[in-house]
């Protein structure tokens, strides 16, 4: 059983992309929500346009499907500047980052995806050119290697990371400006919604965007997903008309409860309730539980589960709350809260 093309999964694929890329918002002020990194990041390009000069170099965190690559091509449009797009698995190697960045062209933006996965030569390359726009070529191999300096026009980095506390600190404090990406609120996210049913010609009404945005984890890329589903069940059952219950209906026909809790999701609090009396268990047995990858498990599932209450991360292992029997419909065994239930770690604990 495989959930990797599941409905509220916060990646996309493939169509997915397409569609993605024309409900995109262009510019920053057709942006909606995280209004603080807004108007930060307005300020640090403001005021790169009137120095004409580039800006800091910028990084993103926060969840998958949350706006960072819309940021990042925002941030190249509204400097009237060209974008490169590339990801942290992509360089594997220095030389494939320097093949970048020796044509970058003056004031480029280098957008570099997932980049907490870039590997450690190519790390090291990018400090120099992120600090001295200019990299050092190795040529040769051992005691004969030189290295020739090579000079690289002056950059934009914008780097975006779904696991900030995963950056070495040197690559960190390289960014002068860091955003982080905040889930949205319910309200934005039917902004979101009626933004996208208006670029898709489809009619929405209030109520059903709240529907909606209420079940997509406050995170717009799922929203447009849920509206895109909604949109071919309107299509073939009720004449293309949405309402609430059309809404609903086609929700709860693709397994997305009211909570906005998928399959993986209810799968994952399902084993650990069930196999586990709710735990603790390390999330190793746990993805094993569910037939699926640890870190499908921790980045796809768990943060959103955690932020409903519904499972804490302690140090022995995840644990169910209390809230997670109440919402499986189940009865948690006397002894379920016991003293693991006190120490929830804030920050990710990492495979357990
Ligand atoms: N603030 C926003 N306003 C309107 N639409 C948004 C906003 N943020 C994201 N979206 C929509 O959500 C989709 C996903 O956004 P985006 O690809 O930028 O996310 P991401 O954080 O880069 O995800 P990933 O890290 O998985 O690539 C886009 O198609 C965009 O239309």
């Amino acid at each position: 059983m495989s959930f990797e093309r599941d409905l509220v999964a916060p990646d996309a694929e493939g169509d997915e992309r397409l569609i993605e890329a024309a409900l995109r918002p262009k510019r920053l002020d057709e942006f909606i929500g995280q209004a603080r990194v807004r108007e930060q990041l307005s300020l640090v390009l403001q005021s790169a346009l009137r120095r004409n000069r580039p800006p800091d170099h910028v990084l993103m965190s926060g969840g998958p499907g949350l706006g960072k690559t819309t940021l990042s091509m925002i941030i190249a449009t509204e400097l009237s500047v060209p974008l490169r797009i590339t990801s942290g698995p992509a360089l594997e190697r220095a030389g494939d980052l320097a093949a970048i960045l020796s044509t970058l062209s003056e004031g480029e933006v280098l957008f570099i995806d997932e980049i907490h996965r870039m590997a450690r030569p190519a790390e090291e390359m990018l400090y120099l050119a992120m600090e001295d726009f200019r990299v050092d070529i190795v040529v040769g191999k051992g005691p004969g290697a030189t290295a020739i300096p090579l000079e690289v026009a002056p950059f934009t980095l914008v780097g975006a990371t779904t696991r900030a506390g995963l950056l070495p600190a040197p690559l960190r404090d390289r960014f002068g400006f860091v955003a982080h990406m905040d889930f949205y609120e319910v309200a934005e996210l039917e902004q979101v919604l009626h933004r996208s049913s208006r670029l898709l010609g489809l009619e929405l009404p209030g109520d059903a965007a709240h529907e909606i945005a209420g079940r997509s984890r406050g995170t717009p890329r799922i929203a447009n997903r849920l509206l895109r589903r909604v949109r071919d069940f309107a299509e073939v059952r009720s004449g293309g008309v949405v309402t609430r219950d059309v809404a609903s209906a086609a929700l709860n026909l693709y397994e997305v409860d009211a909570e906005g809790l998928d399959r993986l999701d209810r799968a994952v609090l399902g084993a650990l309730l069930r196999k586990f009396g709710g735990g603790p268990v390390g999330l190793s047995t746990l993805a094993v539980a569910v037939g699926e990858e640890p870190e499908t498990v921790e980045v796809v599932a768990e943060p959103f589960l955690v932020r409903q209450g519904l499972l804490a991360r302690t140090p022995r292992g995840r644990v169910a709350t209390a809230a997670a029997w109440l919402h499986l419909g189940l009865t948690p065994p006397p002894d379920a809260f016991g003293a693991s239930m006190i120490v929830d770690l804030e920050d990710d604990p990492g495979p357990v």
